[in-house]
C-alpha cells in the first residue's frame, strides 16, 4: 500500500490550519460578525471576483475532482460536452433570476415564494432545500475520506471528523466573508493540486505526444454523441440540454448561490461575477477530464481496478496520484489538499445557506428576538449542521454509489422540483398557491418514483432476470423505459412536473389575476421577447438601409 511522508501529512494540516486562520481573521476584523446581515449576507458588500470563484467552488466537491477522471478514464471525453450546458445555464440565471431577486432585496430566496404566492409555499420550498443540501453534504464530506481511507489507510472517520470540525468552526465564526474568502483560497490549492498531478502524469506516460498517442488509439477522444435516445446516459443532448435545467437549479435558485448575489455591492456586480463562473467552471471541468485521460495514457487498459488494487472507480484518482508521485515528496498530500479543498468549500457553503434559511425562513418570522440574539442562534445553527454533516456521512458509508452521479442525481430528483417551483411563480402569473403545493409534490413523487425505480433496476440482480444479450439490443419498454431514462434528464423531467401539474391544478382551482400578483415576482416574458424583436428588425433594417437608400435614391 503506498504511503504517506511526513510532508504529505504537513501540507495537509497546513490547509486546515489556514481554512481556520481565514475564519479567525473574519470573527475579529470588520462587524466581527455581530449582526445576522454581516453573518448571513457579508454587509451586501462583497466584489465580483472573489463571488465568482465561490460561487464555482460551492458545487465542485471532491466527488467532481474524484467522479470525472474515472468516468473519462472509463468511457471518454463525452462528458466533458456538459460545458456546453453552462452558456445558457449561466446567461438565463445572470438576466432573469438575479435581477429579479436582486431587486426585491430578499433576505432568502424562499421569501420570493411568499410574496409571489403564500408563507405554505415557502415553508415547503424551504424545507425541500434542507433535505437537498443535507444529503448532499453528507456526499461531499464522505467521498474524500473514503478515497484516502481506501488508498493509503488513512482513518476514514478520522478524516471526516477534522475537516467537519474545522469547516464548522470557521463557518460559524467568520461568517459568509470566512466562507467565500476561504473558497477563494480552497479554489487555488485546487487547481494546483491537479495541474501538478496532471503535469507530472504526463511526464510519466512519456510526454505529451506519447500520451495523446495513447488516449487517441485507446479510443477515449470522443465525438460529439447527437443520438436522441434519452436513456443514453451521455450524450450532447443529456449533457448539453439536460444539464442546462441542471444548473438553473444550482446557479439560478439555489439558496447557496443567490445568497452570494445578494451579497454583492451591485445588481451590475451581481450579475458579473454570474459571468466570470463561465471561465471558472470550464477551466475546472478541463483540469478533471485531462486528468482523467493522463490516467488512461499510463494504465491504459491495465486498470488497478481490474488488477484489483482497489475496489472501486472512486478510488482510482488517488491510487494514480500515490502510485506516480511516490518519488516526488509532498505532492501526494497536495493532492489530498486539493480534494478536501474542494469539499470544504461545498460544505462549508452548505452550512451557511443552511443556517440562513433555517433562521430567517423557519424561526425568524415565528419568534421576535434582538439582532445579538439571532446573530448567536444564527451560528449555533451552523454549528448544528456541523454535526448533521458528520451524521449524514455515517448515512452515506452505508449506501453504495458511484460519488459523480449520486450527486448529479440528487441535484436533480430534489433541486428540480425547486426550480419547478420557482418557474412556475416566475414565468407563470396565473399559478396559484394551491397549484404551487400540489405541483413540488407531484414533482418530487416523480422524481423518487423514477429515481428509486431507475437505482432499483439497475442493481446487480435485477440484471440476470433478463435475458442474456439481449440487454444491448433490446430497447427497454414501459416502466422501465422511464426508470431507465438518463439521469442527467431528472432536473427537466422533475421541474417540467411541477410546472404542468401546477398550471392544471390553478386552473382547476381558479387561476391568479393579473393584478392580483404583487409587482416585480413575475418576468415579463412577452414584453421581453416584443422588444427583443424589436431591437432585432431595427438592426436588421440599420444593417442593410445603407445601400437601398443608395440603390433607391
Ligand atoms: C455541478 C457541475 C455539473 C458543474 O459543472 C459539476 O461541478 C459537477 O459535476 N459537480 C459534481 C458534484 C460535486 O462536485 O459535488
Ligand atoms: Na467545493
Amino acid at each position: 500500500m503506498p504511503y504517506f511522508t511526513i510532508i504529505d501529512y504537513v501540507i495537509f494540516a497546513l490547509l486546515l490550519v489556514a481554512s481556520m486562520a481565514i475564519g479567525l481573521y473574519y470573527a475579529f476584523t470588520g462587524g466581527r460578525q455581530s449582526t445576522t446581515q454581516e453573518f448571513m449576507y457579508a454587509d451586501r458588500s462583497m466584489k465580483c471576483l472573489p463571488l465568482s470563484l465561490s460561487l464555482m467552488a460551492t458545487f465542485q466537491s471532491a466527488v467532481a475532482i474524484i467522479g470525472t477522471p474515472a468516468e473519462v478514464y472509463a468511457n471518454g471525453t463525452q462528458y466533458w460536452f456538459i460545458g456546453c450546458c453552462y452558456i445558457l445555464g449561466l446567461l438565463i440565471p445572470a438576466h432573469i433570476f438575479i435581477p429579479m431577486f436582486y431587486r426585491l432585496h430578499l433576505t432568502s430566496v424562499y421569501q420570493y415564494l411568499e410574496l409571489r404566492f403564500c408563507k405554505a409555499v415557502r415553508i415547503c420550498g424551504t424545507v425541500t432545500f434542507i433535505f437537498q443540501m443535507v444529503i448532499y453534504m453528507g456526499v461531499g464530506i464522505y467521498t474524500p475520506a473514503l478515497a484516502l481511507n481506501a488508498v493509503t489507510g488513512f482513518h476514514l472517520w478520522g478524516a471526516v471528523l477534522a475537516t467537519g470540525l474545522v469547516c464548522t468552526l470557521y463557518t460559524a465564526l467568520g461568517g459568509l466573508k470566512a466562507v467565500v474568502w476561504t473558497d477563494v483560497f480552497q479554489t487555488v490549492v485546487m487547481f494546483t493540486g491537479q495541474l501538478a498531478v496532471i503535469i507530472v502524469g504526463v511526464h510519466q506516460a512519456g510526454g505529451l505526444s506519447d500520451a495523446w498517442v495513447k488516449v487517441r488509439d485507446g479510443g477515449r477522444i470522443s465525438g460529439i454523441d447527437l443520438n436522441p435516445d434519452p436513456t443514453v446516459r451521455h450524450t450532447f443532448w443529456t449533457l448539453g440540454v439536460g444539464g442546462v435545467f441542471l444548473m438553473l437549479s444550482l446557479y439560478g435558485v439555489n439558496q447557496a448561490q443567490v445568497q452570494r448575489y445578494l451579497s454583492s455591492r451591485t445588481e451590475k456586480e451581481a450579475v458579473m461575477s454570474c459571468y466570470m463562473v463561465f471561465p471558472c467552471l470550464q477551466v475546472a471541468l478541463m483540469l478533471s477530464c485531462l486528468m482523467g485521460l493522463v490516467m488512461y495514457a499510463c494504465y491504459g487498459n491495465n486498470s488497478p481496478l481490474e488488477q484489483q488494487y482497489i475496489t472501486s472507480k472512486d478510488q482510482m484518482v488517488l491510487y494514480f496520484v500515490m502510485d506516480m508521485l511516490q518519488n516526488f515528496p509532498g505532492l501526494p498530500g497536495l493532492f489530498v489538499a486539493c480534494l478536501f479543498s474542494a469539499s470544504l468549500s461545498t460544505i462549508s457553503s452548505a452550512f451557511n445557506s443552511l443556517a440562513t434559511v433555517t433562521m430567517v425562513d423557519l424561526i425568524k418570522p415565528h419568534y421576535s428576538m434582538t439582532e445579538a440574539r439571532a446573530t448567536l442562534l444564527s451560528k449555533m445553527l451552523a454549528l448544528s449542521y456541523g454535526i448533521i454533516c458528520v451524521a449524514m456521512a455515517y448515512v452515506v458509508h452505508l449506501m453504495n454509489s458511484s460519488v459523480l452521479q449520486a450527486a448529479l442525481s440528487i441535484f436533480g430528483m430534489v433541486g428540480g422540483p425547486l426550480l419547478g417551483l420557482f418557474c412556475l411563480g416566475i414565468f407563470f402569473p396565473c399559478a396559484n398557491s394551491i397549484g404551487a403545493v400540489t405541483g413540488l409534490a407531484a414533482g418530487l413523487v416523480m422524481a423518487f418514483w423514477v429515481g428509486i425505480g431507475g437505482f432499483l433496476s439497475r442493481m446487480p440482480s435485477s440484471v440476470q432476470v433478463l435475458p442474456f444479450n439481449s440487454t444491448n439490443t433490446v430497447r427497454p419498454a414501459g416502466l422501465n423505459g422511464l426508470y431507465s431514462l438518463s439521469y442527467m434528464w431528472y432536473s427537466a423531467l422533475n421541474s417540467s412536473t411541477v410546472v404542468l401539474i401546477g398550471l392544471i391544478i390553478s386552473f382547476m382551482t381558479g387561476p391568479t389575476k393579473g393584478d392580483d400578483v404583487a409587482s416585480g415576482t413575475v418576468y415579463p416574458v412577452m414584453r421581453t421577447a416584443q422588444s427583443l424583436l424589436h431591437k432585432l428588425v431595427k438592426l436588421s433594417a440599420c444593417c442593410t438601409s445603407p445601400e437601398h437608400t443608395v440603390r433607391w435614391s
